[in-house]
C-alpha cells in the first residue's frame, strides 16, 4: 500500500512522519523531493517558467523514484511528499500556460504519465497559512532556500494559491487520476500529538 503526507510548508509533515516512524517502524518511508536530488539550484515560485522547469526537475526526480517505491510497495509505503506536491506547487504559475485550473492540472498530470505507482492513500494536513507561516518563522531552525528568496507577505501569497491547488485538486481527484486514491483531511492546526493519533487511526483502518 502506498500512502503521501501532503500539505503545505509548515503543516506539519515531516514531523508526523518521525512520529510514524515510532509507532510503525516496519513500513517503509520515503520522501520527495528523494535524498538523491538536489532542488537547492532550483529556481523559486517567481514566474511560470521556473515553475515549468521545477515541475519537470520535480517529475524527473519522481520517475526515477518509482523503482524505489516498487521494490517496497509489498509493505506499507509512507511517502511525505509525491504527485500533489508538484500539481499544488507548480499549478499555480503554469496555470498561465493554460485557460484556467482544470487544463493545467490535466496537462500535468498528462505529462506525468510515466509515474506509474500512484498512492492509494492521500493523507492531507489542512492547516490555516498563518499558523503554517509562524511555525516556518518561529520555530524552523534552518530556512529553507524558497523561504531565504521569499517574503514574509510572498510567502504567504505562495501558499494560499498552493493550498487551492491541493485542495481542488485532491477533490476531484478521480477526474484528474482516473483512479479511486481515498483522501483523508487531518486538522494539522492542532497539537502533533493530536494530528499523530488522528493518522494512526486512518492507517490502522487501513491495515
Ligand atoms: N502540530 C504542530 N503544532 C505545532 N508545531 C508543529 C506541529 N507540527 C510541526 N510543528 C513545528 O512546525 C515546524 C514545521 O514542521 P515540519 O517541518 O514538520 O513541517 P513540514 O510540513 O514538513 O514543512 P516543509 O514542507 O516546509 O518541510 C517545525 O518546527 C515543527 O516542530
Ligand atoms: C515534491 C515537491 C516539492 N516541492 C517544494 C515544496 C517545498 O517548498 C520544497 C521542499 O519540500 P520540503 O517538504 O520542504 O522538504 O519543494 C515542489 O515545489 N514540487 C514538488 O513536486
Amino acid at each position: 500500500m502506498f500512502i503521501n503526507i501532503e500539505g503545505i510548508d509548515g503543516s506539519g509533515k515531516t514531523t508526523l512522519v518521525n512520529n510514524l516512524k515510532n509507532t510503525f517502524p516496519d513500513f517503509y518511508y520515503t520522501r520527495e523531493p528523494t535524498d538523491g536530488f538536489d532542488y537547492a539550484g532550483l529556481v523559486p515560485l517567481e514566474n511560470e517558467y521556473n515553475s515549468i522547469l521545477d515541475f519537470f526537475l520535480f517529475t524527473y526526480d519522481r520517475i526515477r523514484h518509482q523503482k524505489e517505491i516498487k521494490e517496497n510497495i509489498k509493505n506499507i509505503v509512507i511517502s511525505d511528499r509525491y504527485i500533489a506536491s508538484s500539481i499544488a506547487y507548480e499549478g499555480p504559475l503554469i496555470e498561465r500556460f493554460f485557460s484556467g485550473i482544470d487544463e493545467t492540472i490535466q496537462y500535468l498530470m498528462d505529462v506525468s504519465r510515466p509515474v506509474k505507482c500512484m498512492p492509494d492513500v492521500i493523507i492531507y494536513l489542512d492547516v490555516k497559512i498563518d499558523t503554517a507561516l509562524k511555525r516556518i518563522i518561529n520555530n524552523r531552525k534552518v530556512l529553507k532556500y524558497r523561504d531565504e528568496k521569499l517574503s514574509v507577505l510572498e510567502k504567504k501569497n505562495v501558499l494560499g494559491f498552493v493550498s487551492t491547488y491541493y485542495l481542488y485538486f485532491l477533490k476531484n481527484i478521480k477526474k484528474f487520476t482516473g483512479t479511486d486514491i481515498r483522501v483523508e483531511y487531518i486538522d494539522a492546526n492542532r497539537p502533533e500529538n493530536m494530528v499523530l493519533n488522528d493518522t494512526i487511526k486512518i492507517i490502522e483502518k487501513l491495515l
